[in-house]
């Protein structure tokens, strides 16, 4: 994939306040989830706003597609249509009286038809979970209501780069994670997705590259697994490690586990645990007594036909992925037991002989089922993963092997 956006060696001060930027130059590849993280005052924000031409760097320069960002009034309007920045405080961004007007802002001064305006402000804002909240006044919403309104004004423009301003702040752990879900989701539609974040363990899982700032400058840029395992260089920046790279290097340390590629996740690392307790990768045929990863598709299945599935045993947990299946789960009454991180947690539950259900729609069907057989791949196991409703796809309940 190639670049979609460029800053080169970009200096830029406030008016009247300190010189934020000190000779920044990025690349953010297209279709890539990048996090930007660094300590208060790095400088971040300002980054950000470079991002859509929202300030214009003193020296140096952006490019968006290859080509140097104009700053005339119909370039930058083009440019906002294709980059859409959420800031970190929602007041800045929510201007209207009713929520629906104010996600409606973007779609109406792109010009788009009234009905074309009213799919996208509904979609965008049930794909934030805030589908009935048209006529409420923003100004009267919680501070993570607020966000997700801007969320949504951004979503409905439909840009090919969001770039969100922590994200995540202010919002509490389960409205977090939908809402890092939605930057998934949007993510495996093709969408660049850039963050800043003070949550490393957030940056460490979600992102497939991270650039540090401090002071204006970026000390360092690379895979999470790079980044994070630098500990002078996040001292320097303020920031600690994540939990599971700081317990997986005191691991090797003791040669518990084998100081290979750092694991990502859970379920990485529970592998590697795995692998040095039995003194070698699972082999295939070797794992027995394995969970089937049921999936379904939120957009076709029917409330009852899944009720069926949970009446006659076959399913131990139920997850949703992406806005259409969390919607549909809502409608129907079914407790999800995963919103976030859904595809790894059910296959930690079929290493240990339990079923799972993934509602999902789109494009994360096929998503999920390739994760599932890169996993089997790997790993040497054969996971089932399964479409359902499909004729004979359900296996009998109890049907879990004996262990000796
Ligand atoms: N509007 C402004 N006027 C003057 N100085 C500003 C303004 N906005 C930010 N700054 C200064 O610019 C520097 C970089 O700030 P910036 O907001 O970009 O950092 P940040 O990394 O986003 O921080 P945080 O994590 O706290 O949001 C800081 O020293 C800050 O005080």
């Amino acid at each position: 994939m190639g670049t979609i956006l460029e800053i080169q060696d970009a200096r830029y001060r406030y008016p009247h306040g300190p010189e934020a930027l000190k000779g920044v130059s990025i690349r953010i590849r297209q279709g890539s989830k990048v996090a930007l993280v660094g300590p208060n005052g790095a400088g971040k924000s300002t980054l950000f706003q470079l991002f859509n031409g929202m300030i214009r760097p003193d020296s140096g320069s952006v490019l968006f597609a290859g080509t140097p960002i104009e700053y005339t009034a119909k370039a930058l309007r083009e440019l906002r249509r294709s980059v859409g920045l959420v800031f970190q405080n929602p007041d800045i961004q929510i201007i209207a009286p009713t929520v629906y007007q104010d996600v409606a802002f973007g779609p109406v001064n792109l010009g788009l038809a009234r009905d074309a305006v009213d799919r996208a402000v509904r979609s965008a804002l049930s794909a934030v979970g805030l589908a009935g909240y048209e006529r409420r006044p923003p100004h009267h919403l919680s501070g993570g209501e607020k966000k997700r309104v801007a969320i949504a004004g951004i979503l409905a423009m439909e840009p090919d780069v969001l770039v969100f301003d922590e994200p995540t702040s202010s919002l509490d752990p389960a409205s977090s994670e939908e809402i890092m879900d939605l930057l998934d989701e949007l993510s495996t539609g093709g969408r660049t997705i850039i963050i800043s974040t003070h949550d490393v363990e957030l940056a460490y899982r979600w992102a497939d590259h991270v650039i540090l700032m401090e002071q204006g400058m970026v000390l360092a840029r690379g895979s999470p697994e790079e980044v994070f395992s630098d500990h002078s260089l996040l001292r320097a920046a303020r920031l600690k490690p994540p939990w599971i790279l700081d317990l997986y290097h005191e691991l090797v340390a003791r040669s518990i586990v084998e100081g290979r590629a750092p694991p990502k996740s859970v379920l990485e690392f529970t592998d590697r645990i795995e692998q040095h307790v039995h003194g070698h990768a699972p082999r295939r045929g070797e794992a027995e007594a394995m969970g089937t990863v049921y999936i379904c598709n939120a957009d076709t299945v029917s409330g009852d036909e899944l009720r069926l599935l949970f009446e006659e045993g076959h399913v131990d947990h139920i997850g949703a992925m992406g806005s259409r299946a969390k919607e549909f789960a809502n409608r129907e009454l079914i407790l999800l037991d995963f919103t976030y991180g859904v595809i790894d947690k059910c296959i930690l539950k079929s290493l240990i002989g339990e079923n799972s259900l993934i509602i999902t729609s789109g494009g994360m069907i096929e998503h999920v089922h390739r994760r599932i057989s890169e996993y089997s791949a790997e790993s040497g196991r054969d996971l089932a993963a399964v479409t359902v409703p499909e004729a004979g796809a359900l296996r009998p309940a109890g049907r879990i092997a004996d262990c000796d």
